[in-house]
Formats: C-alpha cells, structure tokens, sequence
C-alpha cells in the first residue's frame, strides 16, 4: 500500500476559477470549487497531465453562485447523475455546473455537493455526494461516493471525464482494450469488439469501452506514460473529438483535439440502483510511468 501524502492546501484560483491547490514537495493539484472539478495534475517529473482549454467556459470571479454555470472543457469533470445525453436530464449532469462545498484537505481534499432547490428541480431526489481527491508522488486519485439521502429508490449514471494533456494525438495510443466490446457512439452506439491491441487517434473517437480491463496504458511516441486505472465504474469511455467536432466546440482551440484524450472512468450502460440510505463508491487514478535512465 503507498502512503497518501498530506501535502500543503491553499485558496487559489486557475484561468479564473476560483479552488484549493494541495501541493507536495514533488507533486500538485489544483480543484475548481465548479464541480469539485480537477484541473491540473503535476506528479515529480513538472510535466501537467490535464488538458485544460484555454477558452473554456465555467464560473469566474464574480459571476453568479447560485446558478448552473457553463461546463469548464478540461481537467476532470464530475459526470451526476447522468453520463452525456443518455436520458432527460441536462448533458453530463448537473454536477460540473455547480459550486461543490470544500470539507477538507487532509490525507485528501473532499468537496461535497448536496441536493437543493435547485437540483430537485432538475431531478427531484435526495443526495449526498463527495468528491475525495489524493495526491502522491507519482500518482493522482479521483474518488466520487454518493448516498441516497432520500426515502426512495432512485437510480443515476455518470463519470469522471479527465481530459489526459498529450503532446502529439497522432502520436498517442491507448493500450488495454484488446478483445473488450464497446458502444461506438459515432455511429448510432453501435456495438463492436476493438480487435487491436493498441488504439491509435486520427479522427473523432467516442467509445463507450463495456466491463474493460480496469488497467489501461497511455503510450506517447511508442513509451507507456501514465497508467489509468480504475475502481467501482463498469465502463471506460475513451473520447477526442477529432478535427471537425473540434472546429465546432466554441470553448476549445481548432487545434487542440490533438492535444487531448479523455480517458473516462465510467458508468453508462447500467444505471446504479440505490436503495434509501444504500451508497456506491468509484474511482478513477493517473499514476506516472518513469523511465528507466541508461547508466
Ligand atoms: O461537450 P461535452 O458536453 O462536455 O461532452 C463531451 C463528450 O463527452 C463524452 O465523452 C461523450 O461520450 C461525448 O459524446 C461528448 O461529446
């Protein structure tokens, strides 16, 4: 078992949005109060790992708290208690359009976020969810657990969207998904089984991955760079939105579909029940893959 650092925290802001920063001696982490949302990652080597957009939408100084606010493009977007538009609900949910309450920030920084007037009129159900997130020296852990609060069943899908920074797409696989069936949402969520052993990115990717291994590898220029791993979700989305999709999304650069990759620790294709009082924990970790210096 590793030891969770407990580093420094601190209030902060990033592009104008306003969170806390925990920060080690060898690793940071900065997360918007905007859905308890994870928008930078440094592990020991200083490289940041998250894509962030530098035209993003979202909530800045000033603007008005008690609103649903524009989703922030980047980082790791907190998907509740719908995954996209699969259902009535508001794309993605309305997690990553409110403020979270920021709880604590030792071993790990938690966020709460409750219902409310607001929420019920979106979705008229009792809940209690919690974003936990924990820092080591080469690893980054996301964790969401939710509670039904309520005094009846409701049930809810969702995600942790990260947005991985890549230097080069076209120079970006995805190892792990050999043999897994997934739901190919570019064309319909048409079923297929990926036969390769390592996905390449060239054009728009949206991939519902079913029951994948919970171990997937990003290599950059042919050399494994973080290890994504995931507890609890069933499913893992892979996303880029390639050229045109790209053009089309005012809050990011034409270019910069070849700067990201979203790797998503997800639960799409069953909904999770929960029970009055009954809980679910998921989580989704980033862990740096140093390499081996000759000499
Ligand atoms: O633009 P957003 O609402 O943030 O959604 C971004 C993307 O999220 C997921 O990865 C979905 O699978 C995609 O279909 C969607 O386009």
């Amino acid at each position: 078992m590793s030891l969770v650092i407990s580093g420094t925290f601190s209030h902060d802001s990033l592009q104008g949005f306003a969170g806390i920063r925990l920060a080690d001696r060898a690793s940071s982490a900065f997360v918007a109060r905007q859905g308890a949302q994870v928008l930078s990652w440094k592990a020991v080597d200083g490289k940041e790992r998250l894509y962030l957009s530098p035209i993003s939408g979202g909530r800045r100084a000033g603007d008005d708290a008690a609103r649903l606010a524009a989703a922030i493009r980047g980082g790791s977007p907190v998907c509740f208690p719908q995954f996209s538009d699969r259902g009535p609900l508001l794309k993605h949910g309305f997690a990553r359009a409110l403020d979270w309450r920021h709880e604590s920030a030792s071993p790990s920084a938690r966020f709460v976020l409750a219902d409310d007037e607001l929420t019920r009129q979106h979705w008229p159900h009792s809940f209690h969810a919690e974003i936990a997130v924990s820092l080591e020296a080469d690893r980054l852990t996301i964790a969401l657990h939710v509670r039904n609060t309520g005094e009846s069943p409701w049930s809810f899908t969702g995600a942790l969207h990260t947005y991985l920074a890549v230097d080069d797409i076209l120079r970006t696989q995805v190892q792990g998904l050999e043999n897994t069936r997934y739901q190919d949402a570019t064309a319909g969520n048409v079923e297929r089984v990926q036969q390769q052993a390592l996905l390449a990115i060239d054009a728009e990717v949206d991939r519902v991955y079913l029951a994948p291994s919970k171990k997937l590898m990003l290599l950059e220029a042919g050399q494994p760079t973080l290890a994504v791993e995931q507890e609890g979700f069933e499913d893992t989305v892979v996303w880029n939105p390639g050229p045109e999709k790209c053009r089309a999304l005012k809050d990011m650069p034409d270019e910069d579909w070849k700067r990201m990759l979203c790797i998503e620790a997800a639960q799409v294709a069953r909904p999770v029940l929960l029970l009055p009082s009954q809980e679910w924990r998921g989580s989704q970790s980033m862990r740096l893959v140093r390499q081996a210096t000759a000499g």
